[in-house]
């Protein structure tokens, strides 16, 4: 929890990277791969049963929530949750809760400024943090060469998109002042993060917790410091987000045909139908487009998602004119080991340099599917 003007702030993490891949085809060879467990067994991962329930408007009714104990925590210093997540999380893969998390706003400056640096400067920092550790012992030569070889295949620019204002938020049940969401966008952008997905324009009936982007939209208009995607799910969405100011806005599909009557209640073709209009709409107004693709590895209904169907849809909205793919994990239960043809067969169809990954913690293995995602997408360049 963190407070901001008062108001105890349900921060939820989301990674979403964009960086420049590289088409790569010789993925499942290494020595890595035979070591890679999966957090959940079987083809069936386990249901919810949040599928056609009447009542759709309260936030979390398309989302299941896991209590706030396992949904907090930190990794590598960052604080990490999914906001999509299950209610069961096999004990083995739980971590601890953090104890003590940021509890004003000059903390929340902190570690805002701290998260400037995640992922991207965090991911390196640590990789060279361990390569001069290692290379500063004489102990340690051989490792070190190792280290070196190991990194050098990673790529040397990560662009972070930020969503916590959006993804972070959007099923939170109490409802989170316009102000405070004002006041955290405002921080994450002063924190030097270039891209803050800021909210969605939605319907209020079905995420209740967005129902003010316009108001949101509206403050943040003088912030020049970031830019400000927001989703819209349709054209009457889009409409509203350039009203609103939006300059940037995203389209979501699945690549789960339950999950898309479940979160758009409509099937993945009319989805991409109804993106079409919105995609068409945005390059007559030049604003540029990013298209996501749920459930990339596993769906809370139909399981395992075969990597053709992710590919099919990735595709699709490429085509369509979204300049950029984020291909999600929606409910965390991607492995490496998951990830890596999911990414092989996504970048048979889709340039790499338009594509952006978009992992949850759900099972503790966001920050192993962005390193193998940025390792896949450099393999070419090493
Ligand atoms: C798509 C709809 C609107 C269809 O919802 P529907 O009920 O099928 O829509 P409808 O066209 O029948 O309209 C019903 C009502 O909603 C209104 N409406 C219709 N469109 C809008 C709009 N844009 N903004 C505001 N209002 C809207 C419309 O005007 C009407 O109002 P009424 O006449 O009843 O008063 C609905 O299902 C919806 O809003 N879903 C959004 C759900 C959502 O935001 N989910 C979370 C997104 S996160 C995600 O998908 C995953 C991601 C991106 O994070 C990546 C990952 O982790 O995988």
């Amino acid at each position: 929890m963190l407070k901001l003007k008062g108001f105890s702030l349900p921060l939820r993490w989301t990674t979403y990277l964009s960086h420049s891949f590289v088409p790569v085809s010789l993925l499942m060879s290494g020595p890595m791969m035979p070591t890679l467990e999966e957090p959940l067994d079987g083809e069936k991962f386990p249901c919810t049963s949040f599928i056609g329930r009447p009542q759709r408007s309260a936030s979390d009714a398309f989302w299941p929530r896991v209590s706030e104990t396992v949904d907090h925590h930190f990794i590598e210093g960052q604080q990490c949750s999914s906001s999509n997540s299950f209610q069961e999380v096999p004990a083995a893969w739980r971590r601890q809760p953090r104890s003590k998390l940021p509890a004003d706003a000059s903390i929340l400056r902190r570690f805002c400024s701290r998260r400037n640096h995640k992922v991207v400067d965090n991911l390196y920092d640590s990789h060279h943090f361990h390569f001069r550790r290692y290379s500063s012992s004489s102990n340690h030569v051989e490792m070190g060469d190792l280290a070196q070889k190991f990194f050098r295949g990673l790529p040397s620019y990560v662009k972070v998109v930020e969503v916590g204002p959006r993804d972070g938020l959007q099923n939170e049940k109490s409802i989170v002042p316009t102000a405070v969401k004002i006041e955290l966008i405002q921080l994450l952008a002063a924190s030097g993060l270039a891209v803050v997905e800021a909210t969605s324009f939605v319907s209020p009936k079905w995420v209740p917790q967005l129902a003010d982007a316009k108001d949101v939209m509206k403050a943040i208009q003088n912030v020049h410091v970031a830019r400000f995607p927001v989703l819209t799910p349709n054209i009457k969405g889009f409409e509203a987000a350039v009203a609103a100011g939006a300059k940037e806005v995203a389209v979501f599909a699945s690549a789960s045909e339950s999950f898309s009557m479940s979160n758009i209640n409509c099937s993945i073709a009319d989805s991409l139908a109804r993106y079409q209009d919105v995609a068409l709409a945005a390059k007559n107004l030049a604003i540029p487009i990013r298209g996501y693709v749920s459930c990339v590895v596993g769906c809370p209904v139909e399981g395992a998602v075969p990597p053709s169907k992710v590919a099919y849809v990735a595709k699709e909205l490429y085509d369509m004119g979204c300049s950029e793919i984020s291909l999600g994990d929606t409910i965390g239960v991607g492995t490496p080991g998951t990830v890596i043809p999911m990414l092989e067969a996504v970048m048979s169809v889709v340039p790499v340099e338009n594509l952006a990954v978009h992992f949850h913690d759900t099972y503790g293995q966001s920050l192993s599917n962005i390193l193998v995602s940025l390792q896949v997408s450099n393999l070419l360049q090493v």
